[in-house]
């Protein structure tokens, strides 16, 4: 599914939560929506989902969203709080509840997916833990497998073995039923090998819209003896850095020129690529204030 957003603006009283903003996604990708904390990520969810009329606009292959039942039936938000369910109502409740108003779902996966999670089918959805709860969440966004499915740090809850699992779940599914996701983590490296395209937000603006392998070939990280990386990356814009004993990682910014290439290589230096996460520490507000 195409999502097009144009001069769209979320105010909540006198805080302006998404700010102007314009960005196309063509779709059948899994995207990264990657900002800090109140930067307008699920402002932004919210409103691609219909949930709030727009200032701007907000199309969805080409038709407004709002108000727009037909076009958000095509639509799933999950986010970290189950606040769609009622927390009374049983596991087993809820997932049909996901079946009623999608024609896309799947029960079949939705089971294979609570047998894969473990999920207690005729709990209560207030009685879960959190993991549990996130892996309910997750499970109705896969299952929906709407065209556009927003997972709004929906797994921000569960353990690192049952988040590597909804890692594999997704992929998989993704391969064999291509459809729009859009992913706001703050676990971002975990998440980086399967992300496609990024977009990364800061104070409700959009920063950058990019396909994750050229933003990361914006980067270098750079190893070898402490003291050689010490000299080579001296004058250039350094990210972050990890020392283990005499040995050194310098993330390093920006696009390394030949004679640079060559200087490496003099020194013994190994290039690799830069991880996401230090990439994205780089392009948004520092914790404090401006930079
Ligand atoms: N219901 C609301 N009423 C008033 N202000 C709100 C409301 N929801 C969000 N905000 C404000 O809008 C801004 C953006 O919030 P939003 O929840 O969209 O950010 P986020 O990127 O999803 O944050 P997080 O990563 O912490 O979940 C914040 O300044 C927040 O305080």
């Amino acid at each position: 599914m195409r999502v097009d957003v144009q001069g769209l603006t979320v105010r909540y009283g006198d805080v302006t939560a998404v700010d102007d903003m314009t960005f196309s996604l063509e779709g059948n990708k899994i995207y990264g929506l990657l900002g800090r904390n109140g930067s307008g990520k699920t402002s932004l969810m919210s409103a691609l989902a219909g949930y709030r009329r727009p200032v701007g606009s907000v199309q969805l292959d080409g038709v407004p969203v709002f108000e727009n039942a037909r076009a958000m039936q095509n639509v799933c938000l999950v986010r970290h709080t189950t606040d769609a369910a009622d927390k009374g109502d049983k596991v087993t409740h809820a997932l049909e509840y996901g079946k009623a108003w999608r024609e896309t779902w799947d029960d079949a996966y939705a089971h294979e997916l609570v047998e894969l999670f473990k999920l207690p089918l005729k709990t209560k959805v207030g009685e879960l833990s959190l993991g549990q709860r996130s892996a309910l969440g997750v499970t109705i966004g896969l299952a929906s497998r709407s065209p556009l499915t927003m997972l709004d740090e929906s797994h921000l809850g569960m353990d690192t073995p049952t988040r590597y699992a909804f890692y594999d779940a997704l992929l998989n599914d993704f391969m064999r039923h291509p459809r729009t996701f859009l992913i706001s983590t703050h676990l971002i490296e975990e998440l980086a090998s399967l992300l496609e395209e990024v977009v990364i937000i800061d104070h409700g603006r959009l920063v950058l819209q990019e396909e994750a392998d050229v933003l990361r070939s914006r980067g270098t990280e750079v190893t070898g003896n402490a003291a050689d990386v010490d000299e080579f990356t001296a004058g250039l814009s350094v990210l972050s850095e990890k020392t283990l004993g005499r040995t050194k990682a310098a993330m390093v910014y920006g696009t390394l020129d030949d004679a640079q290439l060559v200087r490496a290589r003099q020194l013994g230096l190994e290039l690799g690529p830069i991880a996401l996460q230090d990439l994205f520490v780089h392009l948004t507000e520092p914790v404090g204030g401006r930079r």
